[in-house]
């Protein structure tokens, strides 16, 4: 079965939609190879304006990394996994096309940290949003909590990281993390209505404006920063806190 499904529909939106349900939508290695091809693919494709990233069913848009195949990896493996994922990230962050996380259910852990490298976040009422990595003994290793702190205000970015709690959308809406909170009798149709003025430039235009607003991540400094944080993760991935955080997790589902 395909772990994403990519659509290219007539108004030059590229749809990836993580299709996981049975995991709540989360991340292994094939879907990181997915996603990696895809942003390649509308990085190049002169007929892609957009990227959208959302998952499949109303539970989650995307629960992080999947624990069932990382649970075990040690300090060593867990930075390769986490720098794979996090060179993806980066490559979100810094696409020539504009970029939208389409939260159609729970996002939490690695889930919060896919949405936040796209450049707008629309949410369906009612969903619950959590970077809840500090709960679980370590902290974002995707370079999330680096992305966090550039696109929010410090004490806004810095209160989420720290607290680890799943929060609301009309929460992370007023925080700024979220940008419309939508009904979500169709989704996808309202999330077209949002993105249509965009969509009426050309890519050109498009491209140009992405490069100036990504400019600022393109320094030495700010990549040494993001995988710093990367590499903070995995430190702790090993750690007894951890462990018995994701063996608690995995006793109650
Ligand atoms: C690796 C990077 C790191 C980071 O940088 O942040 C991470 O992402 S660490 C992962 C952080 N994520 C989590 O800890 C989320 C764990 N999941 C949940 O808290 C909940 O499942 C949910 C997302 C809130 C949904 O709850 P609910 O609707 O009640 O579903 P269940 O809990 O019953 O789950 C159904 C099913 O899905 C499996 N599942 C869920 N999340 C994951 C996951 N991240 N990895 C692997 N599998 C996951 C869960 O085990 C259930 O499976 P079955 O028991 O086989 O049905």
């Amino acid at each position: 079965m395909e772990v994403a499904i990519v659509e290219h529909d007539r108004d030059g939106i590229v749809w990836f939609t993580i299709h996981r349900p049975e995991k709540r939508n989360a991340i292994n290695f094939e879907v990181m190879d997915k996603l990696k091809e895809t942003i390649a693919m509308v990085e190049k494709n002169d007929n892609v304006k957009m990227l959208v990233i959302t998952g499949t069913g109303d539970e989650a848009f995307c629960s992080g990394g999947d624990l069932s195949k990382f649970q075990h990896l040690h300090t060593e493996d867990a930075k390769q996994m986490l720098e794979k994922m996090g060179k993806i990230l980066y490559s979100l962050l810094t696409l020539s096309k504009p970029t939208v996380a389409l939260i159609n259910g729970t996002a939490v852990g690695g889930g919060c940290e896919l949405a936040s490298a796209c450049d707008f976040r629309y949410a369906k009422r009612g969903c619950k949003i959590g970077f809840i990595q500090g709960k679980l003994g370590i902290t974002t290793g995707w370079g999330g909590a680096t992305i966090l702190l550039e696109k929010l205000p410090y004490t806004q970015a810095l209160d989420i990281l720290l607290r680890a709690e799943r929060m609301s959308v009309e929460k992370m809406y007023e925080y700024g993390w979220v940008h419309a909170v939508l009904q979500g009798d169709n989704l996808r149709e309202e999330c077209r209505g949002l993105l249509s003025p965009y969509l009426s430039q050309s890519v050109s235009v498009l491209r140009a404006y992405k490069a100036i607003a990504t400019e600022k991540w393109k320094s030495d400094e700010f990549r040494t920063r993001f995988f710093a944080e990367i590499a903070r993760c995995a430190k702790l991935w090993g750690s007894e806190e951890h462990k018995r955080a994701i063996e608690s997790f995995f006793k109650k589902s």
